[in-house]
């Protein structure tokens, strides 16, 4: 990306009748990023919190990091950035933007969350053929999303494998999450939103999901985790809940990573130089992890 601006293009990828104004997806190139020999450059994916209904929190949550990875030493390593938007679920308490009972962009429950933005990760491979060669990081609701990635949602089709993934101030365990906050009802309320149906709770909490067993980021060649200790939303109890599962998957030695954050909740995203910290150490991890720099392996 060395002295080209980037380019920001907001990209569909889903088409048809089924599609909202959600199914969208940023996508940052500079002219040469999609040049062929970009064979060992590494594409960043991001996933944005907010608490799977959130209409504030979006794509564009990413534009700060990626304006200060841009400018970072890694920029020529990078092929690429995308921050994918995804159906929500219902807010019509939100303050300034209530959602209405028939936006279909923002009347969903899991696992409809995640099909999109697995069909978001279909799309960029397509597109830019960013299997082994991508980082996937997810803050949050976002970093949940991130570590429940796994082909089972999808007729026939597979997931590109992230080289690495990335939580950042993630949820893991929703019925944990709860329980840390049962003196606050709105804990409960979000998660009974998003996930209505209790009795898929287990199976969406990556850290006790029997699906675990084929989801991406086992197989991810660095398994990261990072939490703040500033995190006034988030207990780190969700991190040690992740990173102990992580921690049974082949080869965990090598490939699991704790990482700590600093900053509040959303501080992290916001101030962009916190989670440009936090990918730049991870991208790191992932190379000295790799033989060589070569991540198309
Ligand atoms: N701003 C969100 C709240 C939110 O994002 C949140 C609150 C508590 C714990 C985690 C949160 N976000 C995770 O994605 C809302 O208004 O619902």
């Amino acid at each position: 990306m060395a002295g080209c601006p980037l380019i920001l293009r907001r990209e569909i990828y889903l088409q048809g009748p089924d599609a909202t104004d959600l199914n969208t997806i940023d996508v940052w190139t500079s002219e040469t990023s999609l040049a062929p020999h970009i064979a060992d450059k590494i594409w960043v994916v991001y996933i944005h919190g907010g608490a799977w209904r959130d209409p504030n929190v979006d794509s564009r949550s990413f534009a700060p990091a990626v304006e200060v990875l841009s400018n970072s030493s890694l920029r020529d390593s990078i092929a690429g950035f995308a921050s994918v938007n995804y159906r929500l679920s219902p807010y019509p308490s939100h303050t300034t933007d209530p959602s209405s009972p028939d936006d279909k962009s923002r009347n969903v429950h899991y696992p409809a969350h995640l099909m999109d933005v697995s069909r978001a990760l279909l799309y960029l491979d397509e597109k830019y053929r960013i299997q082994n060669r991508y980082l996937v990081a997810g803050h949050s609701a976002g970093a949940c999303l991130a570590f429940e990635l796994n082909d089972w949602f999808l007729s026939g089709n597979s997931l590109p494998q992230p080289a690495c993934i990335l939580g950042v101030s993630g949820i893991y365990d929703l019925e944990a999450f709860i329980d840390a906050h049962s003196e606050i009802p709105a804990y409960r309320a979000l998660i009974e939103n998003a996930f209505p149906e209790k009795s898929l709770w287990e199976e969406a909490s990556p850290n006790k999901s029997d699906l675990s067993k084929t989801a991406k980021w086992q197989t991810a060649r660095a398994i990261i985790v990072s939490h703040s200790d500033e995190d006034e939303l988030v207990e780190k109890a969700q991190a040690s809940h992740m990173l102990r599962r992580a921690r049974m998957a082949p080869s965990a030695d090598e490939k699991v990573h704790f990482l700590p954050a600093n900053g509040a909740h959303d501080e992290i995203w916001e101030s962009g130089n916190i989670l440009a910290g936090l990918i730049t150490k991870s991208i790191e991890i992932l190379w000295s992890s790799s033989k060589g720099r070569s991540i198309a392996t």
